[in-house]
């Protein structure tokens, strides 16, 4: 019942920090060099411009709604590794391994892509160093324009490949720096090589700010090149889709896509402040007969959720139609101060399970049941070592991973170095939703 704390940090650390002090780590994690497909070309920073114009401004994101500026570690802009800097986002198991993204946010990040080998250094409740992956030398942004510069968060697909965004972008605060494409990759688990890599042009997506996630569809396992990616913008609000066999890429617009104004108002670890993030996490329903499936989506700064048939996104005309006429439709509320960050559904159980960022915890909801507030159940909150649950990714072993990060207080206040800050939970499928009303 509840979530089992598996990995806490005061403040994160890595095996190879890029400043020598601790060494490159030589004989554990892979060590292949990874191979993209393509010729990649070079790209300068300012390039692509800070952002485009229509959100200049000043986000909530960048500066204390209040005034009081948060604490800032910025150094110079070479220092490999400040401990403070490091906040991580995203967290997918795959076979003993963790991947634990680090976005770069700040300056002095050694590597934004790191995996935990939980087979050396997982004893629950340690604070183990993140190897960087697929190595050191891809994490490094300014060595080659073929690197990773931040991503945010990462998701296994049936065919035991990891998939990802690079945002392309630096996102100091007040200082935004797009210094190449953001690029959707994809590794091979099997060999930690990079099979893909896909540039995602500017026609789509101006910048590669808002792309935090990404959910992969695969009609039938034996075809694995038959994929699509979807792909929520939260700041510009669409939802992109990428096929891997036609390597092509659109963007359906919808109003549902947006936040709801009277839902951006957030309370999260004795921070107040206002987001307005839109639609941030989708998650698929189960094959139906003819193969189609629900896929289910919902804003940040909203308590409702909403569904389309995976059939709408793959056809690339219907992204350019004006007029969706009922293929998006409204699912319900969840209830109030149910905003979400990430959410998953377990075909196991049959349930959608979801980061609760206000209640601080995480929530559930059993897709047999209709889509109402009684029927939102709670598998857990703790508002004292829960704070601000940032994803939630299940395995194919039916196990929930859930990272928080206190990033409201990483961005409005200060961190306190000496007590645990960022948290690793898990949790059987079947046994979160005992005892709720998702069984
Ligand atoms: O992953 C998130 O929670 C996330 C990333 C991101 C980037 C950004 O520029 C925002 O304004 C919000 C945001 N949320």
């Amino acid at each position: 019942e509840g979530m089992i704390e598996v990995f806490k940090w005061k403040q994160m650390d890595f095996h190879n920090r890029g400043d020598g002090s601790n060494g490159p780590v030589v004989g554990i994690g892979p060590v292949r060099k990874p191979v993209p497909s393509e010729d990649l070309p070079i790209v300068f920073p300012g390039r692509y411009g800070r952002d485009r114009k229509k959100r200049d401004v000043i986000t909530s994101r960048d500066v204390n709604p209040i005034g009081i500026s948060a604490r800032t570690i910025t150094s110079n802009d070479d220092t490999p590794y400040i401990a403070y800097n490091n906040v991580p986002m995203g967290a997918t198991h795959f076979q003993g391994r963790l991947f634990v993204t680090m976005p770069r946010r700040r300056v002095g990040i050694p590597s934004t892509l790191n995996f935990i080998d939980m087979r050396r250094e997982g004893k629950q409740g340690s604070s183990p160093k993140l190897y960087a992956y697929p190595d050191f030398e891809t994490n490094q942004f300014n060595h080659s324009s073929r690197n990773l510069v931040s991503v945010y968060r990462t998701t296994v697909d049936d065919c035991q490949r990891l998939w990802f965004i690079d945002t392309g972008m630096l996102e100091y605060p007040n200082n935004r720096q797009q210094i190449r494409r953001p690029s959707i990759w994809i590794v091979d688990l099997k060999t930690d090589r990079v099979i893909k890599r896909f540039d995602i042009p500017e026609s789509i997506a101006e910048t590669g700010r808002g792309l935090a996630s990404l959910t992969i569809d695969i009609e039938n396992k034996r075809d694995c090149s038959a994929a699509y990616a979807y792909i929520p913008d939260l700041v510009y609000r669409r939802l992109y889709v990428y096929s891997l066999a036609q390597n092509r890429m659109w963007s359906f617009e919808h109003n549902y896509f947006n936040f709801d104004p009277l839902a951006g108002d957030l309370d999260i670890g004795d921070q107040t402040f206002r987001w307005d993030d839109g639609i941030f996490s989708i998650t698929l329903g189960p094959h139906q007969n003819d193969g189609s499936r629900s896929v289910y989506f919902h804003p940040m700064a909203s308590n409702n959720e909403f569904v389309v048939s995976n059939r709408v996104l793959q056809l690339e005309s219907n992204a350019a139609r004006s007029d969706h006429g009922n293929d998006f439709r409204v699912l319900g509320s969840r209830g109030e101060k149910k905003q979400s960050t990430m959410h998953v559904y377990d075909p196991r159980t049959q349930v959608v399970f979801y980061d609760e960022i206000q209640t601080n915890g995480v929530g559930c909801w059993n897709t047999k049941k209709p889509f109402s507030a009684a029927n939102h159940g709670t598998v857990v909150a703790n508002a004292r070592e829960m704070i601000y649950p940032s994803d939630l990714t299940i395995d194919a072993d039916g196990t929930i991973w859930v990272m928080t990060n206190s990033m409201p207080i990483f961005i409005y206040s200060t961190l306190e170095t000496d007590v645990y800050n960022f948290r690793i939970w898990k949790q059987n499928v079947h046994e979160a939703k005992r005892n709720t009303v998702c069984e």
